[in-house]
């Protein structure tokens, strides 16, 4: 069957064939696009937790920001554009962010994500409803201080640009006043499962696994 054909028309990701039918010579099946966002301050775990969540229950990990960091390194005509505004602790126009998240969750092959990063902000939230129109299962939050968020990023060591104290200072402001407001939104149609973030890694795994674990049955 052509590649096109197993598109589904709404998120335009790939429609997942369930193996066994195909065997049996039934029609492929479709399964439900799944989507979890994980939300939090930088820092907050969001990406570690992830990883460990990947492992477990067999979701695609997307980070936004991970996106556009590989948009700068493509030589992408917004690459300047995404620089800057990563630099500045900004947030990249909506149409920019669901395009590339769009495409790798149609690249992924899988039905199920966790969307990490986003939505920041409400022209995120409502850009991604309206094109892809899935809504989210639920929010991932991760709840932590303050100061114990800024020691992390302070001694991440990765690299990143936007890593040093006057860029995560701007990027807590743009948290608190932007982000904040969609956990909130999330939150008033009972969607936000809160994490206390600030305990150790392990013990943040605890507590996530345990909201993940009407997937177990799901693993790969
Ligand atoms: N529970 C934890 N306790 C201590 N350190 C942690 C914990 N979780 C993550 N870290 C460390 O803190 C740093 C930031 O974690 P991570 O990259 O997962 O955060 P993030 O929320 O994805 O950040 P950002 O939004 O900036 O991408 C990493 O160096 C990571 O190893
Ligand atoms: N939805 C998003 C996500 C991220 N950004 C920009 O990337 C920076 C880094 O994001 P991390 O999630 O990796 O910390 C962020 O500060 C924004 O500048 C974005 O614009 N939109």
């Amino acid at each position: 069957m052509e590649r096109d054909a197993l598109m589904s028309p709404v998120i335009d990701a790939p429609i997942v064939v369930d193996s066994e039918k195909v065997e049996n010579g039934n029609s492929p099946s479709e399964k439900k696009v799944i989507v979890i966002f994980v939300l939090g301050g930088p820092g907050s775990g969001k990406g570690t937790q992830c990883a460990h969540v990947v492992q477990h229950f067999g979701f695609t990990h997307l980070s936004a920001g991970d996106l556009l960091r590989a948009e700068i390194n493509s030589g992408s005509e917004n690459g300047t554009m995404i620089q800057n505004m990563i630099k500045e602790g900004k947030i990249v126009p909506s149409e920019v962010t669901v395009k590339l998240l769009q495409r790798a969750m149609k690249e992924s092959g899988n039905y199920k994500f966790l969307i990490d990063g986003f939505p920041r902000n409400e022209e995120n939230r409502a850009a991604f409803e309206q094109v892809t129109k899935v809504v989210p299962e639920f929010v991932l939050f991760f709840d932590c201080p303050e100061e114990e968020m800024e020691r992390r990023l302070l001694s991440r060591n990765q690299g990143r640009v936007d890593d040093n104290i006057e860029t995560i200072r701007k990027r807590f402001k743009v948290f608190a006043e932007s982000s904040v407001p969609v956990v909130e939104y999330y939150a008033s149609k009972g969607k936000v499962r809160k994490i206390d973030a600030g305990k150790p890694i392990d013990l943040v795994f605890e507590d996530v696994k345990e909201i993940f674990s009407p997937f177990d049955a799901d693993v790969n």
